[in-house]
């Protein structure tokens, strides 16, 4: 199954949310930014080098939150949420229609992907 890393980043009382752009997969939707994992790297190495390429925002890793396994109807995958932390509120869009710094009681305003509905959940539960 697909393997994918997905960051929850925190700053300044805020979260990064990125919205992804027409051609990729689920276009539109909201979702946490990561990526695939790739043979033999760790998924904290995962997050870290998607975030910097994706972003150019460097992170650190806090914690982790609970895997989600979902079925879409053309692919499945295993999402790994990882909360981390920047100091830097500055970013790059290189891949995504939009990226965002939200406050944390806005997160269920937006159109997530499915698989990560219950990464928001849970988020939202621990604040
Ligand atoms: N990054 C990310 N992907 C997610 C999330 N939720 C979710 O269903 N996905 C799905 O997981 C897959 C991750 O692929 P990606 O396109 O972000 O990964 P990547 O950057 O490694 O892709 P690439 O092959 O284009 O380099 C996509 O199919 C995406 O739709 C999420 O919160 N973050």
């Amino acid at each position: 199954m697909l393997r994918v890393t997905c960051a929850i980043i925190e700053s300044n009382q805020k979260v990064l949310i990125a919205q992804r752009n027409q051609n990729m997969l689920l276009p539109y939707k909201w979702e946490f930014p990561g990526g695939k994992v790739e043979k033999g790297e760790q998924d904290e190495m995962c997050i870290v080098r998607e975030i910097k390429e994706e972003l150019n925002l460097n992170i650190v890793v806090q914690s982790r939150l609970t895997p989600v396994t979902h079925h879409y109807d053309t692919f499945s995958l295993e999402l790994f949420p990882f909360i981390c932390h920047t100091d830097s509120q500055e970013f790059e869009v290189k891949e995504h229609a939009q990226v965002l710094w939200i406050e944390a009681q806005d997160l269920l305003n937006y159109d997530w992907a499915e698989a990560d509905t219950p990464i928001v959940k849970e988020y939202l539960a621990l604040k």
